[in-house]
């Protein structure tokens, strides 16, 4: 566990100090186990980019904690991450509130089409002559639910997806890719923004 919190610890100083989780926000998992399922996850309502290696919580299929050691209070989207690693087979997952994602996600709410940017290869996608659409879910306080419509709207080609009014997750098989992907998303929201 403590190798798992300091990677994890690590990579949010690194999206904090782009300014990405702001304020608290934002929150990280790996996968730990897949039968049963068991995730490492950032705890909640900490400033994300002074995480140590032991601001992580265990959770389950639901989100929930399953101590190991001292009791942490995991992420409130915990479930998300652990709906994204049974859907997605994610084995990292990235949330962060950036304003690209939620003005993109305000001006494209049936998800922000794009096409012909040798950036999309970041996202496993071809440069040219595929076109891709980062789908758009409604916000909710409601884990259940906003799991559930991430799960049903999400575009098994494209490793992300946005919230609106909210943020954007992005996933890949190891922190490494899901950072690539985060990165690559940010980069097409900011450029499709400029792009008006
Ligand atoms: C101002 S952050 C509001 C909660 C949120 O959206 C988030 O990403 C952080 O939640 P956590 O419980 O993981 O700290
Ligand atoms: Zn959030």
């Amino acid at each position: 566990m403590r190798v798992a919190g300091e990677a994890l610890a690590r990579e949010a100083a690194r999206y904090a100090s782009l300014g990405w989780m702001r304020a608290t926000s934002g929150n990280l998992s790996i996968v730990l186990c897949r039968a049963p399922l068991r995730l490492a996850v950032t705890v909640s309502g900490l400033d994300k980019s002074e995480l140590r290696a032991g601001d992580v919580a265990v959770v389950d299929a639901a989100g929930a904690a399953r101590p190991v050691g001292p009791a942490r209070r995991p992420s409130a989207e915990a479930a998300l991450h652990a709906r994204l690693a049974e859907a997605a087979g994610a084995q990292a997952v990235v949330h962060v509130h950036t304003i690209a994602s939620v003005r993109a996600a305000e001006r494209w709410p049936g998800g922000v089409e794009l096409e012909g940017l040798e950036m999309l290869k970041a996202l496993g996608r071809g440069a040219d002559g595929d076109r891709v659409r980062i789908p758009v879910v409604d916000n909710s306080q409601d884990m259940t639910d906003l799991g559930d419509r991430i799960v049903a709207l999400r575009d098994p080609r494209t490793p992300a997806i946005l919230i609106a009014r909210h943020g954007l997750y992005a996933w890949g098989d190891d922190l490494g890719a899901a950072r690539r992907h985060t990165e690559a998303v940010q980069w097409l929201l900011e450029w499709a923004l400029a792009d008006g």
